[in-house]
């Protein structure tokens, strides 16, 4: 049920938003058909159009024009048409689209989770758990899909949908007999604002480290931090780890904007404290202690940080008045795509699929693994994207020399860069001379060769790539199977699964 967009609703939500720069001259009646922000998605006429970011004038063909009844725009545009200025235009768009869609985020209740690692693993079990205790009625939009109930699931764009799309999902969540969601909140979305107006029941800090930093992104770590601490500022209730450095300070922050605050722990007095009974390869099993209770749950991803991952979402549905414990087989039997994922082969060892895919998640991976792994050799296919992140490749040579012993250098992502020079970065790095180097840059062959020289007794880490459907190469998605499909289909062939 979509809301009627008028003029003087328009003027309203951007005046309330305190964007408003002049409004053009139309009864307060007047009615908007569609609002759009992208021109190849205008199709009715009497559309509103709002121009952001990095908008071509020439987007706007005249067969367009005749569609578009107004524009919202920052700069004035050359152009016979009333338009709406204002001072942002993200927030316009995330304003008007929150009034177009009957302001959807009332009606539910939001948890949010942020954190440079494990958001995707903390919402899908926050998702797992919920949605089994809310009798199905809870949408979920993560990095890998986006989830509106009634069988509707689609792969995502972005970690956090543009505005549009995040009340125009927000609103199909509720139709299809949703009432809550959980969603992660990228920093990048509180520096574009497409969260802008969104109010969390629930918000989680898990972690920060150096990362999303560059063009585009953020300009420091203070930036980045500043914008990851916005999500206290917009939860009622905010629940942070404050093992991480930066744990305590999100405590405070939230706080200090009258959000009530779990702290959690494995190490410290904490509101919430975890204590891991057994995290191999096997299982993890770990116990949640809070005020006078302690629960036992089990994960089969393996990994000690998922359990921190875990009991996040555990005290998250706790504050929206929730057991957890009655949702224990769910969390149990969860899998999430691409994220430590286990295949287990009849004489090449055990396979794991995993998107670490930065310095420290591939440290806090490897070091966890070599943990568990103590007898047979780690072996590793690993490549590092072009066009960004160029620190994680001397990274990426610092921990293969700590805790890999056959490493097969491939392509991820490689962009405009030749993967091979990527490679002789990663290999310039790696300090271990026992370490068996190989370089395949095709790598669904890569992966083949790895598997076909793993002995029982391996561990094979297909690294950093999860189950990416893509290979992004000179500007083009080049489609790829994954890296999960390509070992079972290779694992089939040689008849050893
Ligand atoms: C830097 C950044 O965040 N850019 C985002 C921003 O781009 P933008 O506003 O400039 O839009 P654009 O896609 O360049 O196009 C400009 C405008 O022209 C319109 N257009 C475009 C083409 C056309 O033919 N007609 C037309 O009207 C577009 O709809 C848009 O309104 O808005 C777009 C959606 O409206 C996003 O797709 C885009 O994300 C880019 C692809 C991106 O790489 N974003 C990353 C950095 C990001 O957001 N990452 C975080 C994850 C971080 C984490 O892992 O923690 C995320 O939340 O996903
Ligand atoms: N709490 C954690 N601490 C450190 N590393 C983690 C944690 N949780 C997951 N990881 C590692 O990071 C990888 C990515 O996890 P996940 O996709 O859940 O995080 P994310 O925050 O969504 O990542 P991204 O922003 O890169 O999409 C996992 O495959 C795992 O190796």
């Amino acid at each position: 049920m979509n809301n009627q967009l008028t003029s003087k609703r328009i003027f309203e939500s951007l005046k309330q938003a305190g964007i408003l720069v002049s409004a053009p001259d139309f009864v307060p009646e007047k009615e908007f058909a569609d609002l759009q922000f992208d021109s190849r998605k205008v199709v009715s006429d009497e559309t509103l159009f709002v121009i952001k970011g990095a908008f071509k004038k020439n987007f706007l063909t005249e067969n367009l024009l005749n569609k578009v009844a107004a524009i919202v725009t920052t700069k004035r545009l050359d152009l016979d048409i009333p338009q709406w200025l204002v001072s942002d235009s993200q927030i316009a768009l995330a304003s008007l689209s929150a009034a177009f869609f009957g302001h959807p985020e009332k009606e539910l209740t939001i948890l949010g989770i942020t954190g440079t690692k494990g958001k995707t693993s903390a919402t899908y079990m926050v998702h797992a758990m919920l949605d089994q205790l809310t009798n199905h009625r809870t949408a979920m939009f993560s990095t890998i899909d986006t989830v509106l109930g009634q069988g509707i699931e689609f792969k995502s764009q972005l970690t956090t949908p543009e505005s549009y799309d995040l009340f125009a999902n927000m609103r199909k969540a509720l139709d299809n007999g949703n009432r809550y969601l959980v969603m992660e909140v990228s920093s990048q979305s509180y520096l574009k604002n497409r969260v802008f107006g969104i109010h969390f029941r629930v918000g989680a800090f898990l972690n920060i480290s150096p990362d999303h930093i560059g063009i585009n992104e953020h300009p420091t770590f203070e930036d980045y931090l500043a914008h990851k601490k916005m999500l206290a500022e917009n939860s009622d209730v905010f629940v942070s780890n404050i093992d991480d450095d930066h744990g305590q300070e999100f405590i405070d922050h939230a706080r200090s904007f009258r959000a009530k605050t779990i702290s959690v722990s494995q190490k410290q007095p904490a509101e919430v404290t975890f204590h891991i009974e057994q995290a191999n390869l096997d299982q993890s099993r770990f116990t949640v202690s809070e005020k006078n209770r302690t629960d036992t749950f089990a994960l089969d991803i393996p990994g000690d940080f998922n359990i921190c991952n875990a009991t996040i979402a555990i005290a998250m549905i706790r504050e929206i008045d929730l057991e957890p414990v009655q949702a224990k087989k769910a969390l149990e039997k969860l899998q999430i795509p691409g994220r430590m994922v286990k295949i287990k082969t009849r004489s090449h060892g055990l396979i794991i699929v995993d998107y670490a895919h930065n310095g420290q998640s591939i440290t806090i991976l490897l070091k966890f693994l070599r943990s568990q792994h103590k007898q047979g050799r780690i072996i590793l296919v690993l490549g590092s994207p072009g066009d960004k992140g160029e620190d994680r490749r001397a990274q990426f040579g610092k921990v293969i020399s700590e805790f890999a012993d056959l490493v097969y250098l491939t392509t991820d992502d490689p962009g405009t860069e030749d993967p091979h020079k990527i490679n002789n970065q990663i290999r310039a790095a790696i300090t271990n001379p026992k370490v068996i180097l190989h370089e395949e840059l095709n790598r669904v062959k890569a992966i083949q060769t790895a598997i076909e020289m793993a002995r029982q007794d391996d561990l094979l880490v297909l690294a950093a790539k999860g189950e990416d459907a893509f290979q992004k190469t000179n500007h083009i998605d080049l489609p790829y199977l994954g890296d999960k499909k390509v070992a079972l289909q290779f694992l089939a062939e040689i008849k050893k699964i």
